[in-house]
């Protein structure tokens, strides 16, 4: 349903001013010198911590979120909502302080609200501003602004919402918000949580019933943060795994602390890492454990892989625990389309860990990959490729032929994607020739200190410069 992209990533103006305006971070990555060893916590959930903001400054009071992810993604996110009128404060550990002003009260903004890369800040805003009664503008960086909009705009418009856009729905986006919005009832034609997210947040500010009906369920913090801050939601799940959402408009939102868990699309990279480098074993602390995003565990599992759960508890309303990963082989492994939501992100790591497996891996259903930060089908496969390993595209599934060993030696373009950067890095630690990646910086957007973190677990990177 959206338009298709161009056929190259390149952004068509540079990108906007903002820490990657900057000159790129390359990295030369060799083997790691010996087995990955220790205890480590990654950042906070990118997906909670967007929404705490949202919710937050829509909320009325002041929310206290803990481990909130300081990457580059969600600060847009907080800039926006300050811009927007909410009193946003970043204290210290990852603790923020939001002061809200309550649905349907957020004030116009003075300029261009800039959401860098993060395709779940720019559409889950356009939801919050389509029943706002004021106009605003949303623009991203080259990357962002080469990703489809129209998937939200076109529901959105039924509020009554107005939206004009470069060609292809593309940012910038101006949008003529309604303050008297009629509600949205859509049945949505792809997996997106971000698409029944923006959906969601605009019925907010709607008179009466928001229904959203999605036939793949897709990951649920909105509906479980909405709940959290008072909503009247209901969620009815048919025989086939399929979801009607149901939202009550214009309930008063009563500001709730926050706990955010570890992100378990961070914790990724770490663990695949230690899987595929010899002799390693790492415990990864309060990992976010919700059932709508540990694809990747359940597949590493079937391929053979040791991950022990251990301290399985509820922080904050989330499911977590600690993950104990030991290295060892592991096998070519098929997953299915209907997996494909509750691990969208995670694909690229998982194919360098099926390169390295010993047999065919088919990895089923990954459009959605083509309108990531970058063509993420098109760039896992170049990454591959050019470290040596065998891989191809069968319409919407990629073919892995996994020789047991990684070659690397290959110069990866990271085509401003932080994702394709870690899996660059991750490949790179457990192939026998170096791997040279191109730009490391938007590493930032997602994963701030990734690099120290690698290196506390003996990683050793960016020895050679
Ligand atoms: O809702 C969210 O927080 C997200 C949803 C996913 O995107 P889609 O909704 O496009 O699948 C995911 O890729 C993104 O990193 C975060
Ligand atoms: C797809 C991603 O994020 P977003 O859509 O928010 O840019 C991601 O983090 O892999």
């Amino acid at each position: 349903m959206d338009p298709s992209r161009p056929a190259s990533p390149q952004p068509a103006v540079p990108p906007a001013a903002g820490p990657h305006a900057g000159a790129p971070r390359p990295l030369l990555v060799s083997a790691a010198p010996g087995p990955l060893q220790g205890e480590v916590r990654v950042p906070g959930d990118k997906s909670i911590s967007h929404r705490a903001l949202m919710f937050a400054a829509l909320a009325e009071g002041v929310t206290r979120v803990e481990g909130l992810l300081e990457g580059e993604d969600v600060l847009r996110t907080a800039d926006a909502m300050r811009a927007l009128g909410a009193r946003v404060e970043g204290l210290e550990n990852g603790s923020w302080r939001v002061e809200g002003r309550g649905i349907g009260r957020l004030q116009e903004p003075a300029d261009v609200l800039d959401m860098g890369n993060s395709g779940t800040a720019a559409r889950l805003l356009a939801g919050i501003l389509a029943t706002h009664g004021f106009t605003s503008v949303m623009t991203g960086d080259g990357s962002l602004r080469g990703r489809p909009m129209r998937r939200v705009t076109e529901p959105l418009a039924a509020t009554g919402a107005r939206f004009a856009s470069r060609a292809g729905g593309r940012l910038p986006l101006c949008i003529e918000g309604t303050g008297e919005a009629r509600p949205v009832s859509y049945r949505l034609p792809v997996a997106s949580a971000q698409v029944k997210s923006a959906i969601l947040l605009a019925g907010l500010n709607a008179r009466g019933e928001t229904r959203v009906e999605e036939p793949v369920p897709t990951r649920d913090h909105t509906e479980n943060m909405l709940r959290h801050f008072g909503a009247a939601l209901f969620v009815e799940t048919d025989a086939a795994g399929g979801r009607v959402i149901r939202l009550q408009g214009r309930p008063t939102l009563s500001a709730r602390d926050v706990s955010v868990p570890a992100d378990p699309s961070s914790a990724a990279f770490p663990l695949v890492a230690a899987l595929l480098v010899p002799g390693s074993e790492i415990l990864l602390r309060g990992v976010g454990l919700n059932p709508s995003r540990t694809g990747l565990f359940t597949t590493l599992r079937e391929m053979g892989g040791f991950l022990e759960l251990r301290d399985e508890r509820v922080e904050g309303g989330e499911p977590v625990g600690d993950l104990l990963v030991r290295a060892g082989a592991l096998r070519g492994v098929d997953v299915p389309a209907a997996r494909a939501p509750s691990m969208i992100d995670e694909y690229p790591v998982l194919a360098v860990a099926c390169a390295a497996a010993a047999g065919t891996s088919r990895l089923r259903g990954l459009e959605e990959l083509r309108v990531k930060e970058s063509d993420r089908l098109a760039s896992t496969v170049a990454l591959l490729e050019r470290n040596g390993a065998q891989v191809r595209v069968d319409g919407n599934d990629m073919i892995v032929e996994g020789a047991g060993a990684l070659r690397g030696g290959g110069t990866v373009e990271t085509r401003m994607d932080h994702r394709l950067a870690m899996s660059a890095v991750v490949l790179g630690l457990a192939a026998r020739e170096p791997v040279r990646v191109d730009d490391t910086a938007f590493i930032e957007t997602s994963f701030p200190g990734f690099v120290p973190l690698m290196d506390s677990l003996g990683a050793d990177l960016g020895r050679e410069g």
